[in-house]
């Protein structure tokens, strides 16, 4: 049984000790991630003030950029968009932001077919509104 853990080179370095993703037999299971821009960190849209405060976020630039990437996490593990089954997404708003979340996740994974589960959570680390954690079936 394949036993890999995957570290991507495309993709937000992790902000403590685990990798991108780990592969158990078929089972690909992904680290929670959010929208931080790999080569950057920075979050799109994200406005602060003087001090370093959030003052405002984009909620679909984060839905972009956190959708770009998992798509490179499953990319350097040797899998496709197509081949996640179970997809759980955080919000830290979930009155504010589902809606446009809602509306871009129904574009970017209509042709997947994962099973999803959407939560509210009260915070997240590094200043997201959202992140995702998924697992992807992977055919051997
Ligand atoms: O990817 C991020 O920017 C933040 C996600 C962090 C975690 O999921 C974690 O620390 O476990």
């Amino acid at each position: 049984m394949g036993n890999d853990v995957i570290r991507a080179e495309g993709a937000p370095a992790p902000v403590g000790a685990y990798p991108h993703a780990r592969r158990v037999g078929p089972l690909l299971f992904l680290s929670g991630i959010g929208p931080r821009v790999p080569a950057t960190d920075a979050i799109p849209g994200n406005v602060v003030d003087d001090t370093g405060k959030l003052v405002s976020y984009d909620i679909e630039a984060q839905c972009r950029q956190v959708f770009a990437n998992v798509r490179a996490v499953l990319e350097a593990s040797g899998a496709r968009f197509e081949d996640l089954v179970d997809v759980t997404v955080y919000l830290t708003d979930m009155a504010r932001d589902f809606d446009a979340y809602n509306r871009l996740y129904a574009d970017a994974f209509q042709a997947v077919d994962a099973c999803r589960t959407t939560v509210e959570v009260n915070a997240l680390p590094t200043a997201i509104a959202i992140e995702l954690k998924c697992v992807a079936a992977v055919a051997s």
